[in-house]
């Protein structure tokens, strides 16, 4: 069992190498995260996760250090930081804006199990800490476990406490069991925008590295999904909070256990498996003949349609459980402007965007003119960030992932009631992007390139139509039956991802592009 008993905290006001500074085991924890700052500041703007690549870091400083307990002599120390990152945003001259990342570090002097390059922080040169080599604990099995079992202990659902960090469990101790001899845990290896750990089969949890005050979206809306008897999302299991010196009274949401989703099929890897096999497929090299026919579409528009379902299910559940409000003229013509003023935005930061800007913005000022003629519209919590990656196919269906939001926006803005088809939207996109895969590596002067490229408009028509039919079958609102709307929602959607593209993927800014285009020219008719 992990003694709970003794926190041990630097306020961020004071020096840890002078203040609170506690000794554990002959190391002296202030002194200790002190020396590895310098190794931190070199790591941290290497990993995927910090949002504040390009600009260099002008303070780092840690904002809370918590000693999760639990070592035997010998065994690494396991340290809880909320870092303070302050960077300056436009150039040396610009405003210094601060934002708090969540980081386990693991400490050992003894050489240990074999650490991957990534989560390797750096040895410790000089001073009382001399040798000690610091890394990043969630690629630790052990001390990943360590972290677990005050997820899982069986004050877990009165809310364990560490200091700063509150630990509540669902489930009490049913989860013990992945604390115990055997148990396993490894790093996820998706693609993400934190950091999930995965325990045995059973459990993921997701480490949030941005945290900012308050309750998390995906927790919020997992445990009201889970309260509504949701079965299209993973269960959440446990949680953890903390408080931010800063904010003292609004708790930030730092990690999330839920059911891992095993043998699941991540939604974009299994669309791209159809669409490579439309490429391949002999049968369909031969009979193609320029004019594609249903059964080369493949058989994933039924997966669409399932898709389709199972996001109006999680919309309805939602509208069930959190506030449903009604957006009026003034509203709705508020989230135009804001639309619009993107899309300048995204014109300075991407100039390939201005031919179309006219014909885009006439499809936020149809929604502003629908408003004026006195349309309402219905706006609910929904999911905020939804793509293929998103969703996961598990033999019981479809189930959808990560409801944090696009992590870049406020958090307040985040939680903020939206109309649900703004989440129909960003998917549509989402099956343009797959299709587009039938594309790359087809050299521009390929014979066979505009053939593909019908069949590849087709798959993205086809499939596109099939969810929207799926979501209309659950029985939530038919999202063709608003095209003003759902043209808005999707434009808005391209704008920011040809902005994403243009910063994270340049070779993919194409894809969006050939959606900006095809919205202005509908915008045209
Ligand atoms: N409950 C789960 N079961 C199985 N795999 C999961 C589960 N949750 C997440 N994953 C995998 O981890 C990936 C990243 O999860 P996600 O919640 O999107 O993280 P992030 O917010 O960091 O982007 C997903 O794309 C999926 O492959
Ligand atoms: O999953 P994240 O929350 O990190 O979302 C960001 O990255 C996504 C890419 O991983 C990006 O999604 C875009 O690319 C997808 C294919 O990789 C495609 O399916 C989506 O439709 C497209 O928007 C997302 O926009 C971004 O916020």
């Amino acid at each position: 069992m992990t003694d709970t008993s003794r926190p041990r905290t630097i306020s961020p006001s004071t020096s840890p190498s002078t203040a609170t500074a506690t000794t554990v085991r002959g190391a002296d924890l202030g002194s200790l995260v002190q020396d590895a700052l310098p190794l931190i500041l070199d790591w941290l703007p290497r990993q995927r996760w910090f949002a504040g690549k390009g600009r260099p870091i002008s303070a780092l400083s840690p904002a809370t250090v918590t000693l999760l307990p639990g070592a035997r002599p010998g065994e690494p120390l396991l340290l809880h930081l909320l870092l303070r990152v302050e960077q300056r945003s436009g150039g040396d001259g610009g405003p210094v804006a601060a934002e708090v990342y969540q980081l386990l570090l693991g400490a050992r002097s003894s050489a240990g199990s074999e650490l991957p390059a990534a989560a390797v922080i750096g040895r410790i040169s000089g001073g009382p800490h001399d040798g000690l080599l610091t890394f990043d604990a969630a690629w630790e099995p052990d001390l990943a476990l360590r972290l677990l079992a005050f997820l899982t202990s069986e004050n877990g659902s009165q809310g364990a406490r560490l200091g700063p960090l509150r630990f509540r469990s669902l489930l009490g101790l049913e989860l013990t069991d992945l604390t115990g001899p055997g148990a396993t845990a490894r790093i996820g290896t998706a693609e993400q925008s934190n950091t999930s750990i995965i325990y045995g089969d059973t459990a993921i949890l997701k480490l949030f590295r941005r945290i900012s005050p308050g309750l998390n979206p995906d927790l919020e809306l997992s445990l009201a999904l889970s309260r509504a008897g949701s079965t299209r999302i993973p269960a959440p299991l446990a949680w953890y909070e903390g408080d931010l010196p800063d904010s003292p009274d609004l708790p930030a949401t730092l990690g999330l256990l839920q059911r891992f989703l095993h043998g699941g099929k991540d939604g974009w890897e299994f669309a791209l498996t159809h669409v490579q096999r439309l490429r391949t497929d002999p049968e369909w090299q031969g009979t193609h003949d320029g004019h594609p026919s249903d059964h080369i579409t493949g058989n994933f528009s039924a997966e669409s349609f399932l898709l389709g379902r199972a996001t109006a299910e999680v919309h309805l559940a939602l509208a069930r459980t959190l506030p449903v409000t009604v957006l009026d003229r003034s509203e709705i013509e508020a989230m135009a402007d804001a639309m619009a003023l993107r899309l300048d935005a995204a014109v300075l930061a991407v100039p390939e965007l201005a031919p179309y800007r006219e014909p885009l913005r006439r499809n936020f000022q149809a929604l502003a003119a629908s408003a004026r003629d006195g349309r309402l519209l219905r706006a609910q919590r929904i999911h905020g960030d939804l793509h293929l990656g998103q969703s996961m196919r598990t033999g019981r269906g479809w189930a959808l992932l990560d409801f944090e939001g696009e992590p870049a926006k406020p958090l307040d803005e985040r939680r903020r009631p939206q109309p649900a088809v703004r989440d129909v939207a960003a998917m549509l996109r989402s099956f343009d992007y797959a299709a587009a895969h039938l594309l790359t590596e087809v050299p521009a002067d390929d014979p066979g390139r505009r053939d593909l490229a019908v069949l590849a408009a087709t798959w993205a028509l086809r499939n596109r139509a099939a969810y929207c039919a799926g979501y209309a079958a659950a029985g939530a609102e038919d999202p063709v039956a608003d095209p003003v709307l759902l043209h808005a929602m999707e434009t808005d959607k391209a704008v920011y991802e040809v902005v994403y593209e243009a910063r994270n993927r340049p070779e993919w800014l194409g894809i969006p592009m050939s959606a900006v285009v095809r919205l202005a020219e509908a915008a045209g008719r």
